[in-house]
């Protein structure tokens, strides 16, 4: 975030340390092994930015619950304009290739902060236009509400009720040489 967009936001308070995190992602990575009973197509994609770490952390962890290696991927998000979405941004998927076959994957997308639900629209977009998968399923660190979509996630971190004024900052070692969640609010 640049330092002048930080400048007009006021930090209210931490809702997770990084120990945490780390305690909410190994109770995921328990319940995504439960519901999904050690299938063997699974597949966690992180949506860039920090649903990446998320996606590569989460599948360590089923990993050593179900003692085989879990296939990772990537969906890449750009947003642009659109003066019809609340936000004046609308989620697009980047050219180019997906970089894993989705094609009978029991996809479990992963992302930071799940908002109106427009990210995960585009990338149910994405994933689609690239092929098949069998079961696609959703699991954020972070439920902040304000579903603009009627699209929920299957495993949530932390349901976090908030206002439109709030904003939601998750800091991951490997994104912000930092790890903690934030509340903070604008105050323009
Ligand atoms: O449900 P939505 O309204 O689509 O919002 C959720 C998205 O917003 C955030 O991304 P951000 O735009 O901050 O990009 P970044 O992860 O690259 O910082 C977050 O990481 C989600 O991907
Ligand atoms: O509060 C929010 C909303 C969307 N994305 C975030 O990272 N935080």
């Amino acid at each position: 975030m640049s330092e002048a967009k930080q400048a007009q936001l006021r930090e209210k308070g931490r809702l997770m340390s990084a120990s945490e995190i780390e305690r909410t992602l190994v109770r995921l990575a328990h319940q995504i092994v439960e519901k999904t009973d050690g299938n063997d197509s699974i597949t966690l994609v992180g949506i860039k930015r920090r649903g990446i770490p998320l996606a590569e952390r989460l599948a360590s962890l089923i990993g050593t619950i179900v003692k085989k290696p879990i296939q990772t991927g990537v969906l890449d998000i750009q947003f642009y304009r659109d003066d019809l979405s609340t936000h004046d941004v609308r989620p697009v998927v980047s050219e180019g290739e997906i970089g894993f076959d989705v094609n009978a994957r029991h996809v479990v997308l992963c992302d930071d902060v799940l908002y109106t639900g427009r990210t995960i629209r585009a990338a149910l977009d994405a994933l689609f236009a690239h092929g098949r998968p069998s079961c696609v399923q959703l699991a954020v660190l972070i439920d902040r509400g304000h579903r603009e979509l009627p699209i929920e996630a299957t495993y949530v971190g932390k349901h976090v009720p908030t206002s439109s004024r709030e904003i939601i900052e998750v800091k991951f070692r490997e994104v912000d040489n930092d790890e903690q969640v934030l509340l903070v609010e604008r105050v323009d």
